[in-house]
């Protein structure tokens, strides 16, 4: 899993267009988002995650959390996002990390936002730019080789 992390005054999307054959069924109030004063992450689930997604799940939520913590945010926009890998995990298997994702970082706490999984859409971002405000993450299971 390669993750992207922008401490943003806002990030907000728009749902465009469908970019798989079968995309995350989502309600119209899903077609758009934004959070304010937010850790957005942009995230790769690679198919070296396959190998354990429970792992990796845990492992990626460990890091968000940690500079969560470093940028004191408090909430967390989980971005589904194909184009920082070139060795994808397959949908299903990417979806179902990335619910877990959302689903674990609410428990500890966070008030966290997950951008539509399977669509073209467009975003804007204000990244704050100091320096933690760009940072790059990279879990996979354990006894595999991060590429
Ligand atoms: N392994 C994977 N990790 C993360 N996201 C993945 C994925 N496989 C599929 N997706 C989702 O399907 C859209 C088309 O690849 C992806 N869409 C995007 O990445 C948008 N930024 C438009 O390009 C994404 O929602």
């Amino acid at each position: 899993m390669r993750m992207l992390l922008i401490h943003s005054d806002y990030l907000e999307y728009e749902v465009k267009d469908r970019a798989l054959k079968n995309p995350e069924p989502i309600s119209e109030e899903q077609r758009k988002g934004r959070l304010d004063e937010v850790l957005a992450v942009f995230m790769s689930v690679e198919k070296v995650d396959e190998a354990n997604p429970e792992e990796v799940v845990e492992k990626a939520v460990k890091e968000i959390k940690d500079v969560a913590g470093q940028v004191k945010a408090e909430k967390i926009f989980v971005y589904p996002f194909a184009h920082l890998s070139s060795d994808l995990a397959k949908p299903d298997v990417a979806l179902e990390v990335l619910q877990k994702v959302e689903e674990k970082l609410k428990e500890e706490g966070f008030e966290v936002k997950r951008a539509p999984f399977g669509y073209y859409k467009a975003f804007k971002l204000s990244c704050k730019g100091h320096p933690l405000a760009e940072l790059s993450r990279s879990v996979v299971p354990s006894g595999e080789a991060v590429s």
